[in-house]
């Protein structure tokens, strides 16, 4: 199929490079570093799908963009997701599908499952406090990282005893922490830990390179066209 890809950063390119050995064609490359190169320029008789992956304060507009001309789009960026409800609206408008998720990789997806079901049991059977924990390379812009907010509002549905979370180690006892740490090149390492005074049980997911992610975003992009709606990956996985 034929790919726009938007951000040719450390996942833009390393999406390209397995989009090609995948037997796929590059249509385009939107990216500061080429301003002649814009979304508005192609259309669905050029691109079958585009990939979104650059910076919190860009998404949207790039979401939009390509809504606007009618090209499904594969999102991957974090930490735009306050748009989210105006970005959900304009897909049904423009009767353009849209596929986001804040990790792509089958690992992390299947996390979020026993995460959830995990709070669930331990809301149960009481006496656990909870907090999440996310380690990133230092290069990462938003905080905390997207899988860390997917992972705290899988807990806040299934463990009353937090009704919110907070960005920071100290919190109320009805405050979730999300502990956010930035650490040389740690492509993505999160943790959910119950303690009682008696023991402690860990959930963790490391990803040890980015393939993973990349290889969930072109699976999203061979999925998604000729569909209409908004998706993520319990769409794609059947989770
Ligand atoms: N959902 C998931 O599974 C994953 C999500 N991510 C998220 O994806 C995003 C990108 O990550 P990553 O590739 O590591 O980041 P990088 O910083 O390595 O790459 C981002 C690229 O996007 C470019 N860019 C910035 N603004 C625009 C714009 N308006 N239009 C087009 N390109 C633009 C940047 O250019 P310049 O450097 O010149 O600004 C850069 O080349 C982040 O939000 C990250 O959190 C990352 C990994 C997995
Ligand atoms: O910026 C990153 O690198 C990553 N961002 C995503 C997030 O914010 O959760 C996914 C992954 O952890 C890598």
């Amino acid at each position: 199929m034929k790919l726009l890809l938007i951000g040719y950063g450390k996942m833009g390119r390393a999406i390209e490079a397995q989009a090609i050995a995948r037997g796929h064609q590059i249509a385009g490359i939107v990216d500061p570093t080429r301003p002649d190169v814009r979304i508005s320029d192609f259309t669905t008789e050029q691109v079958d799908a585009a990939i979104e992956f650059t910076h919190p304060d860009a998404a949207f507009q790039n979401v939009v963009a390509c809504l606007k001309q009618g090209i499904p789009v594969v999102c991957g960026s974090t930490g735009w997701l306050h748009h989210f409800p105006e970005a959900q609206a304009l897909s049904q408008q423009t009767t353009t599908p849209l596929f986001y998720a804040s990790n792509y990789s089958v690992g992390v997806n299947l996390f979020f499952h026993f995460n959830e079901y995990i709070a669930a049991k331990m809301h149960q059977f009481g006496g656990y406090d909870v907090q999440v924990r996310e380690i990133h390379h230092t290069q990462k812009v938003d905080q905390p990282s997207g899988t860390a907010l997917t992972t705290a509002e899988g807990i806040l549905r299934h463990f009353p005893g937090k009704t919110t979370w907070r960005n920071e180690a100290t919190t109320t006892p009805t405050e979730l922490a999300i502990l956010s740490e930035r650490e040389g090149a740690v492509v993505g390492t999160h943790i959910v830990t119950y303690s009682s005074p008696a023991d402690s049980i860990e959930l963790k997911h490391e990803a040890h390179t980015r393939e993973g992610f990349v290889q969930g975003a072109l699976l999203a992009a061979e999925w998604l066209p000729g569909r209409q709606g908004v998706f993520g990956m319990k769409d794609l996985l059947g989770l």
